[in-house]
């Protein structure tokens, strides 16, 4: 048997594996057969911990329900900072992923926590994105079910951000698929719909690349608030209201993007991994 703990950044969830003791055999096959809502634990993505080395306290890797793996996940982020930090008593936790090394920060808090990660600077180059030709990645050739013209950018993964009047009035789970697996994105992209309230508050919906739509989505925040400042819509900082609640993002001056919000274990278990698919 091995122990998973339960985590959520938003109700954005995950089950966390820890091989940084000795390896687990997470096939694409397996992570999909954990993160299934019916016939395994369930959750947005399989989170799975490894030992950091130079620089690094921990590693984190990321699969999509899908069995794809990704190069950035917010939210988890998060959540793997405050399961290092309350392993270490450490208020600074730095995560790698494969797309780089986030330093995390705790902010105590009356109520919770809130834990700041540095998700380093967006990517706005089509190639990084990324896109299947040279473009403008402030303005895409892109339309479906009633929305248009979205920007683009990586924040460690793929993010398409459509800018729309009003959110309540799309069926994004009508629309997501189509987008997510558009030509334009080679690698897929992430979906997210962004109504500008004000110019430091957007209220953000996320179809996310391998899962589908999310209560929140962490890289996706920055994106949105990314590509807002960038068309002019925002300033560079701004709370965005996601489904599942609120993040703030910065985007610094120094071109770092930080996004600031909550981690929550929800429970702890065990699960027999050669009950899974190899
Ligand atoms: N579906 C995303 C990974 C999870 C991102 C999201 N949960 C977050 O908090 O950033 C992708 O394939 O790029």
């Amino acid at each position: 048997m091995v122990p998973f703990r339960k985590m959520h950044g938003l109700g954005n969830d995950f089950v966390v594996l820890d091989a940084r003791q000795a390896p687990l055999p997470i096939t694409p096959a397996r992570a999909a057969a954990i993160a299934d809502r019916r016939f395994g634990v369930g959750c947005d993505q399989l989170i799975l911990l490894e030992p950091g080395g130079e620089g690094a306290d921990v590693v984190m890797r990321i699969r999509n329900p899908d069995g794809s793996e990704a190069g950035a996940c917010g939210n988890a982020t998060r959540c793997v900072a405050a399961l290092v930090a309350g392993e270490t008593a450490r208020g600074q936790v730095v995560v790698r992923t494969i797309a780089g090394d986030l330093p995390v920060e705790r902010l105590p808090g009356e109520a919770c926590d809130l834990w700041r990660a540095d998700m380093g600077a967006p990517r706005l180059g089509w190639q990084e994105v990324p896109l299947a030709a040279a473009m403008d990645t402030l303005h895409l050739p892109l339309a479906a079910g009633g929305v248009a013209d979205p920007a683009a950018c990586s924040t460690g993964n793929p993010h398409a951000t459509f800018f729309v009047p009003a959110l309540d009035a799309l069926e994004l789970a009508a629309i997501g698929p189509a987008l997510e697996h558009d030509p334009i994105f080679p690698e897929r992209a992430n979906i997210g719909f962004a109504q500008v309230l004000d110019r430091a508050h957007l209220r953000l919906a996320v179809w996310e690349r391998g899962a589908g739509l999310t209560l929140a989505c962490g890289s996706g925040a920055c994106a949105a608030l990314v590509n807002a400042a960038r068309r002019g819509l925002t300033g560079r900082a701004a709370t965005v209201s996601l489904p599942g609640g609120d993040l703030r993002i910065e985007w610094r001056e120094d071109g770092h993007v930080l996004m600031t919000g909550p981690a929550a274990t929800a429970f702890t278990g065990t699960l027999d991994l050669e009950a899974y698919p190899r």
